[in-house]
């Protein structure tokens, strides 16, 4: 089937296997050079399955603004199908009337300004929360792992707006079993499996992935259950509601949107938040800390911009933050070379679609290489670079409408945590900056620390960041 014709150009493949064998461990790296073979738009057979991958600021452009509408739906991986209720996420559910139901009420109850706004103090509190753990660490002179704490914070920011309370206690001892559990899910969902490739197979499980990543399910919606029902036994003992976003839900599920809003079918929704969350922000915020650990410079000019406007006695609040732009430039300027989702999340075509005088033909599955756009010498000096400074009086933003930076997506799929992403992530980056010195373990130095990459669904830092906070 895969003779079909005007289909975009690609490497030939293998009987059978097709072009599986060539991904690799890091298939964004691999996409990225084949893209300089096969041009900004190429198609790969992956077993049984035609994959087209966009490379260029150009063809991410035409697949969403002039064909959002064709691909608005997602092949749902083995892994991800391996969740109850799987049609229920927001991530991966078809973009029909439920799942827009659902988004919609996460835009107004969550992301909006407005309710953003009124839950600054929450923000505010957790990244304090965060400054504490990390005054008394720097008073025992001790080694932290930036990255799992920027993670359990986020955990708890998610968990607050959602539950009113923390997953994750305050010495931020349970936030390695979390951090387990949300990566097992990542590494699995970007696992190249065999079962996604060849449909036949999908009962056999041969390489055990959906058996792997059910145990990390059950035991997340294990925790959400119990929660869930405490919740319910308080609201049938007291009309008096926490104005959470589970009441939110639960409001829905009494109103006789049956069908819609169960107590069981809200968890994929709720779980979504929580991973699709947590360790997006808490790798970025990692990646932020190793470049500055990494260049010097940028980190004193950082902490100078910070001291300049907020002085050194008080806390950064986010309200600081519009008159901070090159710590905004340092968030941006990461999410450029370190995409947490660097080919995004796959979609599927709806029906046939020309790409760029190509044929994406219906059931093919599309790929955007925003990681390899991101380091694309054609649109960004000097790509490999850590440059903050390029993005100072740039109009170039995250929202969609650029097309060489897409690290939050675009269309109608793009990233709805993206707002509070990027406060959360500034927040904590700025109070790292300000609150501390930094010094890294002993042996390493800026010109040795390990900035490889680790391909999971999400991208994240093979080593996990270690540095030691001296109170400033
Ligand atoms: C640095 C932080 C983050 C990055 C880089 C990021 C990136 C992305 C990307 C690339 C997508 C896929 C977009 C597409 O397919 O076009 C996505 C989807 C999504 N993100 Fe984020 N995200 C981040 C934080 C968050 C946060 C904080 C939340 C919520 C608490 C969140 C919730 C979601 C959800 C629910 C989806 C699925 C949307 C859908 O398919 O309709 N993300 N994100």
């Amino acid at each position: 089937r895969h003779g079909r014709k005007n289909q975009p150009p690609g490497p030939t493949g293998l009987p059978i296997i097709g072009n599986l064998h060539q991904l690799g461990p890091q298939p964004h790296c691999t996409l990225s050079t084949m893209a300089q073979t096969y041009g900004p738009i190429m198609s790969l057979r992956l077993g049984s399955v035609t994959v087209a991958v966009a490379s260029s600021p150009a063809t991410a452009q035409e697949i969403f603004q002039k064909n959002d509408q064709a691909f608005a739906d997602r092949p749902i991986p083995e892994s991800v199908a391996a969740q109850p209720n799987v049609a229920d996420t927001l991530a991966w559910a078809p973009a029909n009337p439920r799942w827009r139901n659902r988004r919609r009420i996460c835009s107004t109850q969550i992301f909006t300004t407005q309710r953003l706004d009124l839950l600054q103090h929450l923000r505010h509190r957790k990244v304090q929360e965060l400054a504490e753990h990390l005054q008394k660490q720097a008073s025992k002179k001790s080694v932290v792992e930036i990255g799992e704490l920027a993670f359990a914070t986020m955990l708890n920011l998610v968990s607050n707006t959602v539950f009113s309370e923390d997953l994750v206690d305050p010495e931020f001892q349970s936030a390695g079993e979390f951090k387990e559990l949300v990566w097992r899910i990542m590494e699995d969902a970007g696992r190249v499996n065999l079962s996604d490739y060849f449909p036949v197979l999908k009962r056999f499980d041969l390489q055990g992935v959906k058996r792997h990543v059910a145990v990390s399910y059950a035991r997340l919606h294990e925790i959400f259950d119990g929660m869930i029902r405490k919740r319910l036994r308080d609201r049938e003992s007291s009309p008096a509601r926490n104005g959470d976003f589970l009441d939110v839900l639960l409001d829905h599920c009494q109103q006789g949107e049956a069908a819609d809003f169960t107590v069981d079918n809200i968890k994929p929704l709720i779980l979504d938040l929580f991973i699709a969350g947590s360790d997006t922000s808490g790798s970025t915020t990692e990646w932020a800390m190793a470049e500055l650990l990494k260049n010097p410079e940028i980190m004193q000019k950082a902490r100078k911009e910070l001291i300049q406007v907020i002085g050194t006695s008080n806390e950064v609040k986010e309200s600081d933050i519009p008159r901070l732009p090159f710590i905004q430039a340092i968030v941006k300027e990461t999410l450029r070379l370190h995409p947490p989702v660097p080919l995004l999340l796959p979609y599927v075509a709806g029906h046939d679609v020309k790409v760029s005088g190509y044929t994406i033909h219906k059931g093919n599955q599309v790929l955007i290489n925003q990681w390899s756009i991101g380091r694309n010498p054609q649109f960004w000096d000097d790509p490999l670079l850590f440059q903050p400074e390029r993005f100072l009086g740039s109009n170039i933003d995250f929202k969609g409408r650029d097309f060489e930076y897409l690290p939050f997506g675009s269309g109608r799929r793009i990233c709805p945590g993206l707002p509070l992403a990027n406060r959360m992530i500034t927040l904590m980056v700025a109070t790292f900056v300000h609150s501390f010195e930094w010094e890294l373990p002993q042996g390493v130095t800026p010109q040795t620390l390990d900035m490889s990459e680790q391909y999971g669904i999400t991208l994240k830092k093979l080593s996990p960041l270690c540095a030691i906070p001296v109170s400033v």
